[in-house]
């Protein structure tokens, strides 16, 4: 990828328009629990601000629904926890391009920092819509993406925005360029056995990448709310676990296809609520009892699955093996975490909460790469190309 990058553009006294990726978890005090992907900005954030540009940064967090600005999605605590790390105060707008953002961007001066709120709180940003990007657009003279986490969608923030701002520079940021970079080499060449590791909760968004993986990798191991799905497909009882039933018949297929190659749980770590003072017992995979429901796979598919990552030579970590935020649920994810660091493997951590986890857990420093890019390094591994990176100016 030979693109343009943030600092081949003067920016001086210029407004930079960047697209990030500051969708980072918060937990019920709306606190930040990791800020990793707010760091891993400060590279193309400072390359404007130092060099005397105005910068204006956008950003989705989560999924809210309809235009409600919902209080549990607002991105003021990155504006917050940014300028912190910038030692400068950051300005945040109530809207993205209403009168609070309108007056906020013509406020700016050389050297200042702008947020806008979430993106999504637009309906236009999911539906690409060209009247809200030409909006965004009219903010500012130079586009970056440095959002490498959100590279394989096409909201407008990614696709429309840029788009609308023909004849003015849109270049990548560092963090982009970075990752793209280092996942191209991995995938191009990877040292084998090479195993995938798929877990965490967005079972639709996810499951599409393992009839890929399972034509690149050795083996695939399947946990976290995926493995429900997979359950059912098999005639197992799954009580009140998390499913995708309109995923049941891709799941059988994708049994039928991986024959071995495919490890689904033997077992499963369940409980009679969503919290960790709840009954809980360990059961066989597809007999969990109704009334509970599966949130971290059992102590015999942990010790399989890290016997199997222990003898990798390339491993790439997608979503928790359960619900990790809530003890004793992070076992399985705690011991994937630790064969990852036991192996003697270049290792690939992918996804918002799989970073989370493995930094909370304490591994964060044995494994080769955490990529902000959960959906995004998944895409890559299914060999997509990222229409948002594409219609960048070349170098
Ligand atoms: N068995 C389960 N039941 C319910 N939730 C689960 C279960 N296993 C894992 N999870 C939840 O999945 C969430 C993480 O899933 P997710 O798919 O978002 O992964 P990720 O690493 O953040 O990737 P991405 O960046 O694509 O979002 C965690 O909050 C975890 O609690
Ligand atoms: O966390 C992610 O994977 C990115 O921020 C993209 O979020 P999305 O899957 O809601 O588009
Ligand atoms: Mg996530």
């Amino acid at each position: 990828m030979a693109k343009k990058t943030i600092e081949n553009v003067d920016v001086a006294g210029k407004t930079v328009l960047m697209r990030v990726d500051f969708n980072v978890p918060l937990n019920d005090e709306l606190k930040i629990t990791d800020d990793r992907r707010v760091r891993m900005a400060l590279p193309s954030i400072k390359s404007v601000i130092d060099r005397g540009g105005r910068l204006i940064l956008m950003s989705h967090l989560g999924r809210p629904t309809g235009e409600a600005s919902d209080s549990k999605y607002s991105l003021k605590p990155t504006a917050t926890c940014l300028g912190e790390l910038l030692g400068q105060e950051v300005a945040f707008a109530t809207d993205t391009v209403g009168e609070d953002a309108k007056a906020k961007v013509a406020a700016l001066e050389d050297g200042q920092v702008l947020i806008l709120e979430n993106l999504r709180f637009n309906a236009g940003e999911k539906k690409g819509d060209a009247a809200f990007a030409g909006e965004l657009a009219a903010f500012a003279d130079i586009y970056c993406n440095d959002a490498f986490g959100t590279c394989h969608r096409t909201d407008a923030s990614m696709v429309a925005v840029p788009e609308a701002m023909s004849g003015k520079p849109k270049v990548v940021g560092f963090l982009v360029a970075k990752e793209i970079q280092y996942l191209t080499d991995v995938i191009a060449n990877p040292e084998r056995p090479f195993v995938a590791i798929l877990g965490g909760a967005k079972v639709s968004d996810k499951i599409k990448v393992i009839d890929n993986l399972l034509g690149i990798c050795d083996k695939v191991l399947i946990g976290g709310a995926m493995a429900y799905t997979f359950a059912l497909a098999q005639g197992g009882k799954i009580g009140d676990s998390l499913v995708e039933k309109d995923k049941v018949d891709l799941a059988k297929e994708l049994i039928a296809k991986g024959g071995d190659k495919l490890m689904l749980p033997v077992d499963t770590h369940c409980g009679d609520d969503f919290n960790s003072n709840c009954n809980k017992q360990v059961v066989k995979a597809g007999e969990i009892p109704d009334g509970f429901e599966g949130l971290d796979i059992g102590p015999e598919t942990a010790k399989i699955y890290s016997e199997t990552v222990k003898s990798a030579k390339t491993v790439v970590w997608n979503g928790p093996m359960g619900v990790f935020e809530m003890t004793p649920f992070d076992a399985g994810t705690k011991a994937v975490a630790q064969a990852i660091a036991d192996s003697d493997s270049t290792s690939i951590i992918g996804g918002g909460d799989s970073a989370a986890a493995v930094q909370q857990l304490g591994f964060a420093d044995q494994v080769s790469h955490v990529s902000t890019g959960g959906g995004a390094s998944l895409a890559m591994l299914e060999g997509q190309e990222f229409a948002a990176v594409n219609l960048l100016d070349e170098a």
